[in-house]
Order: structure tokens, then sequence, then C-alpha cells
């Protein structure tokens, strides 16, 4: 098909009709729905940019805002920059938003959570009397009865509920994130007065990637919607085919007010033609939705790669793959993937060991209260390490001793003002000691040594040099020696993971940190939604990962399910579907897919079947090549 610049704006219109539903009065509620690389977001900020210029005067006149809700923090950050920090907007997560919504209604949230509470114990006490006795079944459902029931004896003396959208939120006055979810669609659901505060506060509210934001929520602000049309504009943006956690609404678009307009949009104007193409193939079965290259985009290349499950080395393979890559395309890119190309993998654990930071995940990665902060290197413990040990080591390996003094400065408690003028001796041996602190650190890294985290730990702490976190603090003392045998089982969990994460080695927090402030070269499939880069490379293992809610080697055709398909209900590969329709659907320019599986010759003859692939496109490595 010969295309021309014109073309590039043949989904121009959308934008138009989305401007009108926001300046009209009464303003119009709209849901738009299209593939990736569309343009949804900028979609988004364009509309943003028209009510500023529109309406912005009058919004600030009566305290009023326009809200946006997306994905994640990322995306927050991104939009507010594209928006140049303007107040006007309040853009934030779904929990966060909700959570800004609800925070000053402690007694509500009070009542709202004993009533909550007792249903669930009687739920589980229905079940006990059910279940079998004596089984771990059994045994969790009576812990949980027990510790619903301290919660309720506890709300009495909370005056204030807490609540971190980014972490665990372990304190026993905090509310967990599905709390702070369900008490919002509960409130905007029931409460009239919590409406009007909603619609008062945000008159429109736009959300991006609804695809996957919580159904609860979605449901109660069409809800709003209905009662407050002619004061309350929602739009919903997303695209179904994108839809990757269980959270979002499987029928979301299905029955929309006839009032909503549903602007389109045909285009990718992220990706070259072969790539696009591919993720018309994938999409094909599920809606049939097709969408049209740009006229000034390339071809762009793709290549399967099938390897055995059970190959050696697999990081060094994959290694391989964009050497080929490199070869196909004349691309000199592919040979440096360590800067030039994103992997994704399906699990943390996957980048963890292909990136050598594997010891101090696995050390963690169990305990609950853990689980956010490692993933996205909140968690204090692990900050110390990162955001104060790391780059003070950097600072003298690089003999910048600018940056080393003021690392020390800046967080020494032996250069604080207060200990300066108390200190005896005068400030000059309050220097001297902490360059002796600073010195007798650097001297676990001294003649190559790689040090554990447990002997820096203990260096800072011996010297003084800084303040240990709270959760480390077990472990810097000498007389709390084996801390963790007289605590509580959730709490011991805590300290032996602590303990093990200590005994590994410390060079591995540079790659963790790297890692989970998305600057390696490895994300996973998940959490690159909304992202695009020039080059992808999608590694497929099943072997690998944990969980049963993806299955490539059932997409690919090289095992069957178990379980019958129920009637109405996805299956694993619907779900795992959509996933690879994400991840391909990322790249600009050009695409590596590899996959590993026990059945290499049924993995080609399914995607050349599927027409995913052309025949020269599929290249199977076998283990003798290797
Ligand atoms: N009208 C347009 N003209 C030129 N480039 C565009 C246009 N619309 C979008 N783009 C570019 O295409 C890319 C994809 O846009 P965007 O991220 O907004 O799409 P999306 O629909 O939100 O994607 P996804 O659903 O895959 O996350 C971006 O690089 C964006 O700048």
């Amino acid at each position: 098909m010969k295309m021309s610049k014109k073309d590039d704006l043949f989904d121009s219109k959308a934008d138009e009709v989305i401007a009108k539903c926001v300046t009209d009065v009464p303003p119009t509620s709209f849901f738009l729905f299209a593939g990736a690389g569309s343009g949804k977001t900028r979609s988004l900020v364009e509309c943003l940019e028209v009510i500023r210029d529109k309406s912005g005067p009058k919004f600030s006149l009566n305290g009023r805002r326009v809200g946006v809700i997306t994905f994640t923090n990322k995306a927050c950050d991104e939009i507010r920059s594209r928006l140049k920090y303007d107040e006007l907007f309040e853009v934030s997560t779904i929990h966060s938003f909700a959570w800004s919504l609800i925070k000053s209604l402690n007694h509500d949230i009070k009542g709202w959570l004993e009533e909550n509470l007792k249903k669930e114990i009687a739920e589980l006490e229905e079940k006990e009397r059910k279940g079998r006795a004596g089984t771990q079944a059994s045994k969790d459902r009576i812990n949980a009865i027990t510790s619903k029931r301290e919660r309720i004896a506890n709300l009495g003396q909370v005056r204030k509920f807490i609540y971190n959208p980014d972490g665990d939120n372990p304190e026993r006055n905090a509310l967990n994130h599905a709390e702070v979810i369900k008490i919002t669609a509960s409130f905007l659901t029931e409460r009239p007065l919590m409406q009007s505060l909603l619609v008062n506060r945000f008159p429109i509210l736009l959300i991006d990637e609804s695809q996957d934001t919580s159904r609860e929520l979605i449901e109660a602000f069409f809800l709003v919607q209905s009662k407050l049309k002619d004061r309350f504009v929602l739009g919903i943006i997303g695209d179904m085919m994108q839809r990757i956690y269980t959270a979002g609404k499987m029928d979301l678009g299905t029955n929309l007010p006839e009032d909503w307009e549903t602007p389109a949009k045909r285009m990718n104007h992220r990706s070259c033609h072969r790539i696009i193409k591919l993720v018309n193939r994938i999409r094909k079965p599920v809606d049939g939705q097709e969408q049209r290259p740009r006229s000034d985009k390339g071809e762009g290349y793709v290549r399967f790669f099938i390897l055995p499950a059970d190959i050696e080395d697999k990081p060094a393979q994959e290694h391989e793959c964009c050497r080929l890559m490199a070869e196909v395309e004349g691309d000199d890119g592919w040979l440096d993937p360590g800067t030039n190309v994103k992997t994704l993998t399906l699990e943390h654990r996957m980048a963890a060991r292909r990136l050598g930071f594997l010891d101090m995940w696995d050390a963690l990665k169990d305990v609950n209260r853990l689980k956010t902060g490692l993933r996205d290197g909140s968690l204090p413990g692990l900050r110390f390490f990162s955001h104060l040990i790391l780059p003070l080591i950097k600072a003298n390996e690089k003999k910048d001793s600018f940056a080393l003094t003021s690392i020390v400065r800046k967080n020494s408690p032996l250069l604080e003002k207060d200990t300066l003028i108390s200190c005896k001796s005068g400030q000059k041996c309050q220097v001297e000691s902490a360059k002796a602190a600073v010195d007798s650190l650097v001297e676990l890294w001294k003649d190559g040594k790689s040090p554990t985290f447990m002997q820096v730990l203990d260096s800072v702490y011996q010297t003084g040099l800084f303040r240990i976190p709270g959760v480390l603090i077990p472990f810097a003392k000498p007389a709390e020696e084996g801390a963790e045998e007289s605590q509580e089982e959730d709490k011991r969990d805590n300290l032996v993971a602590w303990r093990k994460f200590l005994e590994t080695q410390f060079d591995q927090i540079e790659r963790y940190s790297q890692y989970v402030q998305g600057e390696a070269r490895y994300d996973t499939h998940q959490g690159v939604k909304g992202l695009e880069f020039p080059r992808v490379c999608v590694v497929m293992d099943d072997s690998e990962s944990g969980g049963f809610t993806f299955s490539y080697e059932q997409l690919f055709g090289a095992k069957q399910s178990k379980t019958k398909p129920k009637p109405g209900k996805e299956t694993s590969i619907d779900r795992t579907r959509r996933l690879f329709y994400v991840t391909c659907s990322r790249a600009e320019e050009s695409l590596a897919l590899v996959a590993y599986t026990e059945d290499p010759e049924a993995v080609k003859k399914h995607v050349l079947d599927e027409g995913w692939f052309k025949e020269h496109e599929v290249v199977v490595i076998s283990r003798n090549a290797a």
C-alpha cells in the first residue's frame, strides 16, 4: 500500500472530538480505546493542554483541578513534566488518587474496616466449619481469623490511618492497597457527599491505562458520571488488548452510555511496518483490529529465535541472538546490548540472574512486607547501601575527594553541627575521626577484595560514620546476635531474610540499583507498559518463571493446557497473547524474540501456521550449535 504524509494525519479527528468533549457546556464523557503506539498518551496530554488554555483560569479561580490517573509513578512523572508541572493538574496513580479522596475520613474508615473485618471473619469461620481440620489451609484460616480479631481490637486506639501508595504498609494503623481501593469505591458508590466532593474537586477526571485500573473504582467513577453528568467529565483511555493485570474490568467498554463519545485511532505512530504487521496478526483472533503504519517509518525487522529449554548459559545465547540481529540488519547497535537494547524477562528473578544480583534478591524476595520495596528500591535497609555507601565508594574509586567529602558532610553524624560544638577535643579531631572512618570502610575493597554487606555494615557501625537504618540495627550490634530467634513468626522471617541478605556480596548493589531505577538493560514484560525502545529483545522462558498466569509454551503450541477451558473464562493462552502483544509493540525499529521451549519443532510449526513470521524470520538454535 502506498502511503502519503497526509495518511499520517488519519486520526487527527480523534483529538478534535476529545477537545470538544472537555470544553463543551455541558461536557461529554469519552472512551478512547486504541491499539499500541496509537498516541493515546499523546492525545491525553494534548487534551490537558486544551483544558489549560480554555478553562485553566476558571478552574484555578474556583480551586478546582483536573484529575489524571495513570498506572505507574514513572508515567505520572512523564505526564507532569510534559505539562511543565502545572498545578492545575493532579497527576497520580490510582492508589494515591484514591487515598487523597479518603485520607481525612478517619472515623468513616474505622467504621468501614470494622464492618468489613467482621464480614471476612464470618466468611472464614464458615469455610473453617466446612473444611477439613488440621490441614495447612485450616491453619492459615485460623491464623487469619486471629489476626483480623486483633485488628478489630486495635481499631479503638487508631486516631489516624496512614497509607503509603508505594510501600508495604506494615504499621498497625496502616491500610493496605486493596483496602484503600475498596473503601474509596464503596464511599463513592454509596455516599452522595463523597460523589460531590470528587466532582467539586475534579470536574474532569481522565484515566490512562484504564484496562488495568481496578474494576471497583472504574465502576464507581462510571456511577458518579451517570448521576452528575452535567458537572463531571470522565475520559477513559486504554486498550483491552493490553490488559495484563487481573484487577482490571474485563468487560470495560461494553454497554457504554449512549451519550459518550468514542473517538477512534487506527494509526500506529511508534513502530516500523514489519512490527505493526506482527502485532496486528497477534491481535487478530481477539478483536480483529488492524493498525496502519506511518509513511515515514521504515520496514523494520523481526526475528523469532527458538532454543531448547535446557540449553546451557542462556544469557550467552541471548547475546548470540543479538549478534545475529546485528548481522541480519547490519546494525551495530545490537552488538552492545548493555547500552542499546532493552531486554525483557518475564520475572524480576530472571533479570536478577542475568544482571548478577540474584543472591541479594533471593534473600529478600519471599518476605511479603518487603516485596514492593524490593521491587522499587525503596527499602531503607537497601537504600543505605545503594544511596549512601555506593556513591561514597564510587567517589573514592574515582579519587573524587570533593564528592566524597560532600557525602560525608551531608550524612555523617560525626560532622553534625551539634557533635562538632560539643566535641571536647575540637573540630579538627572530629574531622580526623570521619576521615579514619572512611579509610577503614574503603580498606574493605583493598587489593581487589570484595566485601559482604555485613562487613560494610560492621565497619560503618564500629566507626559511627553513618546512622544505621532501624531494620539493620539488630545485625550491627553484636549484643543482638541471634535476635531473630526470640521474635514472632513474621518478624522472625523478616530478620532471617535480612541476615541472609547481609551475608551476600556488596558488589551486587550497583546492578540492583540500576535495575530498579529502570536504567539497566533488563526490564520485565509487564514493567515496560507504555514505554518504547528502538531495539527490543523479549526473552520467553516458562521454565525460569515461577507462576502459572502466563504460558508461552501454550501460546506457541508446544504444550496443551491440562485444564479444560471454562465458558466465558479467559485462559492462560489469552493472557499470554496479550502480554506478547504488549512486549512486541514496545519495539520501534527491530524486535528479537527469544523463546526457550521443550519442543522447538512444534513451536516453529505453530508460529509459521499462525502467520506470525515468515520462514526466513524463524531461527532454530540447537544445543549442538551452541
Ligand atoms: N500524531 C502523532 N504524530 C507523530 N507521532 C505521534 C503521534 N501520536 C503519537 N506519536 C508518537 O508515537 C509514539 C506512541 O505514542 P503514545 O505513547 O502516546 O501511544 P500509546 O497509544 O499511549 O501507546 P501504548 O498503548 O503502546 O502505550 C510516541 O513516540 C509518540 O510521540
